[in-house]
Order: structure tokens, then sequence, then C-alpha cells
């Protein structure tokens, strides 16, 4: 598939997640921008700071996965590059408005996106929010995106922050389950190999049948809950609704906390 020239500005985890998961699809940015990145020189070009972009090169879209608190620093190095473009922001926290703004009157459409790092496997999940792009443009952001997995566009940026604290986050949640089951695996006395092999086996396992079943997560639960069984035991604890319930809620109203006190 043949893509517009696409310049990717930060690659650590997430950007790099993005990349892995473009390049399995033959889809490599043209440019990669960041001061680290150890990705190989090829089919890309890696640079490390705005002046050594090679002269001549024109993105059309360019991929933001910098820290927030760098966004005004580096938007203001891309200026040069940023006249007709489409600036595809995956920050947490940063708006629209500010992004225009550090923009510096660039002719250039900004989306705002929250992606996650299943995205370097082709799993991930991005929500996504813009109202300056035309049809053509949605549908090439589209295809873009949905290259590393699933894509939900959203009315407002109100809703792409609601969204981030579940999918955005969401994968750190399920790495600590696995964590947690490790620990408990060991706690109770498996030896550390069987303990990481049952508990890594188990949550994606449980992912690989979620995606490949119809059922709803509620019923696959409950296909695991004999009727007065061990597992219902379990849940009894998990599912006090001061546990389970009340810690997530907690979780992500904190999570949402955070990213307005980001964006101010
Ligand atoms: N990690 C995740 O799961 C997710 C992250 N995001 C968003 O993605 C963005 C990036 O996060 P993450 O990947 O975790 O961060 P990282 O710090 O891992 O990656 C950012 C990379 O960009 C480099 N960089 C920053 N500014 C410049 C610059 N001006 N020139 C060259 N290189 C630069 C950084 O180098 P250096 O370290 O030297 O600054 C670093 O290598 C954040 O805004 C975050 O909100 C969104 C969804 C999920
Ligand atoms: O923790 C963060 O701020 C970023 C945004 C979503 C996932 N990681």
């Amino acid at each position: 598939m043949s893509l517009p020239s696409l310049l990717l500005v930060g690659c650590g985890k997430m950007g790099g997640a993005l990349w892995q998961g473009w390049l399995e699809e033959g889809l490599a940015p043209s440019v990669i921008l960041d001061r680290r990145c150890e990705a190989p020189p090829a089919p890309h070009r890696v640079v490390r700071s705005p002046s050594e972009i090679p002269r001549g090169f024109k993105p059309d879209i360019i991929i933001l996965a910098v820290k927030p608190a760098g966004m005004e620093e580096t938007m203001a190095s891309l200026r040069p590059v940023l006249d007709d473009t489409i600036v595809i922001s995956m920050l947490a926290a940063r708006t629209i408005e500010s992004l225009r703004a550090a923009s510096d009157g660039a002719r250039t459409k900004i989306v705002r996106a929250m992606p996650n790092t299943p995205a370097s496997i082709g799993k991930g999940v991005t929500g996504v929010c813009s109202t300056d792009l035309n049809e053509d443009e949605r549908k090439l952001c589209t295809t873009l995106l949905s290259a590393v997995g699933d894509v939900a566009w959203v009315e407002s940026e109100a809703l792409l922050e609601a969204l981030t604290p579940i999918s955005g986050c969401g994968p750190a949640y399920v790495f600590l389950l696995a964590e947690l089951l490790e620990k408990e695996a060991l706690r109770v006395g498996l030896p550390p190999d069987t303990a990481r092999l049952i508990a890594r086996g188990t949550v994606s396992g449980a992912g690989a049948l979620l995606e490949a079943s119809p059922e709803e997560s509620e019923t696959l639960r409950k296909n695991v809950t004999s009727p007065n069984g061990v597992t219902a035991k379990a849940l009894e604890a998990m599912m006090a609704p001061e546990a389970w319930p009340a810690t997530m809620t907690k979780a992500i109203d904190a999570a949402m906390a955070r990213a307005r006190e980001m964006a101010s």
C-alpha cells in the first residue's frame, strides 16, 4: 500500500510501537526524528534533530509522539515543515487549541489521537478526533491508524480525554494483572519459571479468547465460574463493591484528573 510521506517525531515507547506496527505492514515512515532512536536506518531515514531533516523532504503527515511537556518546543522546531501537513498528535492532555497555537499560523490540520502500545503487533486501539479534515483526509488517517489496530473516531476532545485512561493507559492495567498473578503464583509456592509461564499464558490466553469469541466479556467470565466453585470465591473478593469496581473507578478518575492537570 502506498501512503503519503510520513514524518514520525518521537520514536520512544509509543512512537516506537507505532513504527514497529507500521513496519510490519510495509508502511514505514519516510523519516523518523528522535534523539535516541536505535531503529535501523532503512527503509526510513533516522535523524536526531530537525536540522538534519533531508533538504527537500516534504511530509504530508507528521505523527507527533513526544512527551506532552515538550510539545511547544517540538512544534516550534518543526515550523519549517509544518505548512500543508496533517499533524496527528498522540500526546495525552494537549488540546487541539494548544497544538494549533504552537503551530504558529502554519497551514496545518490538527488531529488528536490516543493510541496504545499493542499497536507494535497490530493489536492497538486508537481513539481519534478532529474537525479539520475533509472526507479523504479522514480516510487517509483511518488507513494509517487502522494498519496498527482498531480505530474509533469520536466527536469531541472531551470523549478523547474520556477514553485516554481506558485504552491509552489500559495495557498497563492488564500488565499489572499479569505481574500480580505471577507474584501470587510465587507466593503459593510455584517455581519462578512456572509462575511466569502460567501468569503470562493466562493473561494472553484470556485476551486471545476475548478477541476470538463473539461472547460478552461477562459471559466469558461466567463460563469460568462454576456455581459454588473456586473461581466464585475469588471473584467474591474481587467484585465486592469496595474492591475492584471501586478501585477501577478511582483509578480512572485519578488518571482523568492528572490529564486535566497536565493540560493546564
Ligand atoms: N507510552 C504509551 O503507552 C503512550 C504514550 N502516549 C503519548 O505518546 C507520547 C510519547 O510517550 P512515550 O513514547 O511514552 O515517551 P518516550 O519518552 O518513550 O518517547 C519520546 C521520544 O521522543 C524523543 N524526543 C522528544 N522530543 C524530541 C525532539 N524535539 N527531538 C528529537 N527527539 C525528541 C525523546 O527523547 P528524549 O528522551 O531525549 O527526550 C524520546 O526518545 C506522550 O505524549 C504520551 O502522552 C499515548 C498513548 C500511549
Ligand atoms: O501515562 C501517560 O501519560 C501516557 C498516556 C497514555 C499512556 N501513557
